[in-house]
């Protein structure tokens, strides 16, 4: 089936995790990343969890889902190594408006989570539509070693000349072909070997001598 990609903006976002083992703690950790307020309803947690827990950083409710327990959230992950259960929250949480991800029934879910990697604002994404993690997850390790942290610092550099080329090119076809054409691998390779101002220099240049009477 064809999915429709999307990045979420979950800060100030309410999302429940049921279950508190290996696949919930993976999926609160990124919840958490992304600002969301997250609650775990679980009558264990793995250390990693716990120690997110004793750092106030998610709510705990420890004991099993309770029907009852899914109002008002944003998302929710059914987590548990109890596939009927896992079910029964699914039902429950979409019912109350959530969209909803069900650890072991990929077919009932709302949405798959993607393998991902962050450099700063750069974010990329894998999905495999819930085929093969374990690929999607390969890729993702691949795409890490080849786009390190210079492309999230290099992506800074240009974002904050945006505002500046969009009062001095005039038309959006004239923007639309400076940042075509801008992507500069020697400013890359600066960043790489830790050359910032030199990079952030080449960058503005670029810049500075493009314009409508250039
Ligand atoms: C549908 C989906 C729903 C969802 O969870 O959103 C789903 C479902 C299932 N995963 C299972 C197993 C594994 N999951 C991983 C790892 C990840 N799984 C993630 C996402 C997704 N997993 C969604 C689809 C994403 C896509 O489009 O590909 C990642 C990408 C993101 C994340 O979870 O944060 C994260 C990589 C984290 C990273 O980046 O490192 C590994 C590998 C490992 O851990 O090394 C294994 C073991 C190897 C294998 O099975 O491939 C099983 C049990 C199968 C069984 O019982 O045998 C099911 C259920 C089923 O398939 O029925
Ligand atoms: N989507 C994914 O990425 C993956 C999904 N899975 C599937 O996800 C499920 C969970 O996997 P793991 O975290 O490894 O399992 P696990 O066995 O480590 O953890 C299960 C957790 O659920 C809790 N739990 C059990 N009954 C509960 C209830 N009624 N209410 C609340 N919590 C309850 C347990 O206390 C435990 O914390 C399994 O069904 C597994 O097949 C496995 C690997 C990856």
């Amino acid at each position: 089936m064809e999915l429709y990609p999307i990045n979420l903006k979950l800060a100030g976002r309410r999302a429940a995790v049921i279950g508190g083992g290996g696949v919930a703690e993976r999926k609160a950790t990124s919840l958490l990343a992304a600002g969301a307020e997250v609650s775990v309803f679980s009558p264990e947690l793995t250390p990693g969890l716990s120690a997110l827990h004793e750092a106030g950083r998610l709510v705990w409710v420890p004991r099993a889902y309770q029907s009852g327990d899914l109002h008002k959230f944003f998302l929710v992950f059914c987590a548990t190594n109890q596939a009927d259960i896992n079910r029964q929250a699914a039902v429950e949480a979409r019912a109350a408006g959530a969209l909803v991800n069900i650890a072991d029934a990929p077919e009932l879910s709302d949405f798959y989570v993607p393998a991902h990697i962050a450099q700063g604002d750069l974010l990329i994404t894998v999905s495999t539509g819930g085929g093969s993690p374990a690929l999607a997850r390969r890729l993702k390790e691949d795409i890490a070693a080849r786009y390190g942290p210079e492309y999230g610092q290099y992506l800074a550099l240009i974002a904050k000349l945006r505002p500046e080329m969009k009062s001095r090119l005039a038309t959006a076809k004239e923007r639309e072909s400076f940042w075509r054409e801008t992507i500069d691998h020697e400013a890359l390779y600066l960043l790489k070997e830790g050359k910032f101002s030199e990079a952030e220099e080449r960058i503005r240049h670029a810049a500075c001598c493009t314009g409508p009477e250039s």
